[in-house]
């Protein structure tokens, strides 16, 4: 039987880098909230031991896919743990709405969903704290996804602390650029070494992307929209970009800026939620 399962957006509401590790990542301190909006996964599983992607995503090949390889790492640790039925397969297909490479996470949304979805369906019986040890050898954002609250993140991202950040709406906004995550953390003119500070000072300041300013001044389009969002309303970079969003109140004003969207730039309007629409699911709410 055929099942689906949302996949969904997140923000960084905040993104601050406090370091560069010996091994080149950096470590961050960063609120993570999801949006009630995003890519939908159908899954249905059988016995052919074979795990397939009916939809292909351009520019991506099918080994290299998140979503293939989140199945195909499950199945290692299920078959390690001796809970893996006979034969287990999947087929799944994505209806696709997020743009990659854009600092919503949707790569790493959809190889949680796929985490978290097969180990329900197959019923492989993996704990929360399992899956997001498998997700983050997949990309530093998946263990946000599979937990599904809220957080405020410190080390790369792993270090999860639940987080309750006020549930606005955003104006999310793709200025039609592509940005590399690497290209961003080796500009020398990175800001790196931002004083680490307390979950409760940051919540009582100013939110910031430390990114943003390397990201702006390297693409005249993401620089032009934050510009013109700010005239709305608080407006930055998520992740490493090239996303922006704007927050509003209310979703019709956040309508109504979108409405006067120059030309070339495409966006939603979506609400910010503390629980993931995943979870939801997963719980059948
Ligand atoms: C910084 C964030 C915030 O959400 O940016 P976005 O990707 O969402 O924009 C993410 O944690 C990114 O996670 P993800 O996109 O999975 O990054 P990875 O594939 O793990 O890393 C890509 C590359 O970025 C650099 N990198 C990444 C994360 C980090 N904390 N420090 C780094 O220096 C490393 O050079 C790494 O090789
Ligand atoms: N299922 C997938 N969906 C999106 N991107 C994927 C997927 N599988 C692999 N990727 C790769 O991951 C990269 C990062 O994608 P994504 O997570 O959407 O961006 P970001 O981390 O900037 O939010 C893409 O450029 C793509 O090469």
């Amino acid at each position: 039987m055929m099942s689906h399962w949302p996949s969904p957006a997140k923000l960084n509401l905040f993104l601050y880098i406090t370091g560069r590790r010996p091994d080149g990542y950096h470590n961050l301190q960063t609120l993570f909230q999801f949006l009630d909006y995003g890519d939908t996964l159908q899954i249905s599983t059988d016995h052919s031991d074979r795990i397939q992607l009916l939809t292909p995503v351009a520019g991506v090949a099918e080994a290299d896919n998140l979503i293939v390889r989140a199945a195909e790492r499950l199945k290692q640790a299920a078959l390690a743990k001796q809970t893996l039925p006979p034969k287990a397969g999947a087929q799944i297909a994505i209806d696709k709405r997020l743009p990659m490479g854009g600092g919503l996470g949707g790569g790493s949304s959809n190889a949680a969903t796929v985490l978290v979805a097969l180990n329900h369906l197959w019923q492989t019986g993996l704990t929360p704290d399992e899956l997001a040890a498998i997700g983050v050898q997949l990309g530093a954002d998946v263990p946000v996804f599979v937990k599904g609250f809220a957080a405020f993140a410190q080390g790369v991202g792993e270090q999860l602390q639940p987080a309750e950040p006020e549930e606005k709406w955003y104006l999310v906004a793709h200025p039609g650029v592509s940005i590399s995550t690497p290209a961003v953390f080796n500009d020398p003119a990175l800001t790196r070494d931002t004083p680490v500070r307390t979950l409760a000072t940051l919540l009582s300041s100013p939110f910031a992307n430390d990114c943003e300013a390397v990201v702006r001044k390297r693409f005249r389009e993401v620089d032009e929209l934050v510009s013109w969002l700010l005239e709305y309303a608080p407006s930055r970079l998520t992740g490493t970009g090239a996303c922006v969003f704007a927050e509003f109140d209310t979703e019709s004003a956040a309508r109504q800026v979108l409405e006067l969207a120059p030309n070339g730039v495409r966006g939603f309007v979506a609400r910010g939620v503390n629980v993931s629409p995943l979870q939801r699911a997963l719980r059948g709410d």
